[in-house]
């Protein structure tokens, strides 16, 4: 396994969920054709793309760590490896201070309810063929959460909980509004009582009007249910608004993590200082990235040293060559970048 490429940003000793070094990447095969290219010579390989690649997180119970950074970064793999969707390549990751990879069967069942993802296409993770009370029910039913007895009872608490009419529950999902559909996807993951929501761009396909509710959805049952997030944004106003901390990702890897107020405040890193300083401020209801000078390098070849240093305006001979490690810049704050080991910075 690589050496760590930094400290664990937040608490390691209170985490509800930490992720310790942890690096994904997806393998793409050849097709059949291409094999058939490559063994007649042709120069075809497999390729490798560097999804995640060496990170640490620790989450302590009740915070909400907004996760940001540009298309293909990396975001929702992490958030997938986390939820246990996707196994990490390398790394590892802890639920409740117990590595997850070394849980016996049970254990691992147990994790798995714990941490649930909202996805950001609430009809695609729906099965249409469902009705709400299956989708709703059909894991607490299988888990041993409810039985057959109280199922009824069960599913009509899951749906008030998220603001849905439970006489509604005989319904297919194409019978419901977006933001509806979004509230049976959140329906369906409370329903596991899970302490931990990944919340994949959870709102990004929702009219605004409808986004604001779902947010004070998410946090009334934060109040009401103790519940942590990790929150996977591309709208800066929402993770300014709901985040205890932001975690800056660019190109599989955390350049920044500080407490939301003193982020948006003063970044630190220059990628961090160029997404958050072209943010539009005239309608404060819509904050998103605007372009940043220069093309995101591909993850099938990132750059050597400091991704970023391509488009960083303030890169020198040692960014090109040298992996800035991630550390603690000032209490709570980390930032990897060679700028801060700078006399002048
Ligand atoms: N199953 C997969 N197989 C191959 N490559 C993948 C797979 N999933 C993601 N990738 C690649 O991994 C990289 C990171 O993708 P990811 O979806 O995690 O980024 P993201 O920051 O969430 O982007 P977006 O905001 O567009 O969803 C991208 O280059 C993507 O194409």
């Amino acid at each position: 396994m690589d050496q760590p490429h930094g400290v664990t940003t937040g608490a390691p000793a209170t985490a509800l969920l930490e992720a310790r070094n942890v690096s994904k990447r997806f393998v793409k095969r050849l097709d059949m054709a291409g094999r058939l290219a490559a063994r007649m010579g042709a120069n075809l390989r497999e390729e490798v793309v560097h999804a995640v690649d060496g990170v640490s997180l620790a989450i302590p119970a009740g915070e909400v760590v907004g996760l940001v950074g540009e298309s293909g970064c990396g975001k929702s793999t992490f958030g997938r490896v986390v939820a246990g969707i996707h196994p990490a390549t390398e790394g590892q990751v802890f639920y409740r201070g117990q590595d997850v990879g070394s849980m016996n069967a049970a254990e691992r069942a147990k994790a798995t309810l714990a941490v649930q993802m909202i996805f950001q296409d609430p009809f695609a993770s729906l099965n249409p063929r469902m009705r709400v009370s299956e989708i709703v029910g059909e894991a607490p039913l299988y888990h041993g959460l409810v039985d057959r007895a109280g199922y009824n009872d069960y599913v009509d608490d899951v749906l008030n909980r998220v603001g849905l009419d439970p006489t509604l529950k005989r319904r297919f999902p194409h019978q419901f509004s977006g933001g509806q559909r979004q509230r049976i996807g959140i329906a369906r993951a409370l329903a596991v009582k899970p302490e931990f929501l990944v919340c994949d761009e959870a709102i990004a396909a929702l009219d605004v009007s409808i986004q604001a509710q779902v947010i004070n959805l998410f946090m009334d049952l934060r109040e009401q249910l103790d519940l942590t997030y990790l929150f996977i944004s591309h709208d800066l106003s929402v993770v300014e608004h709901i985040s205890d901390r932001v975690v800056i990702m660019y190109l599989g890897r955390v350049v920044e993590s500080a407490p939301t107020e003193e982020l948006f405040r003063k970044p630190n890193h220059p990628y961090a200082q160029a997404l958050l300083a072209e943010v539009p401020r005239i309608d404060e209801r819509h904050k998103t990235f605007v372009a940043i000078k220069g093309e995101i390098p591909s993850p099938l070849d990132p750059p050597k040293g400091c991704h970023f240093h391509p488009r960083c305006p303030h890169a020198f001979d040692r960014c090109k060559v040298e992996r800035p490690v991630l550390r603690e810049i000032a209490p709570g704050r980390h930032a990897a970048c060679h700028l801060n080991d700078q006399p002048s910075v």
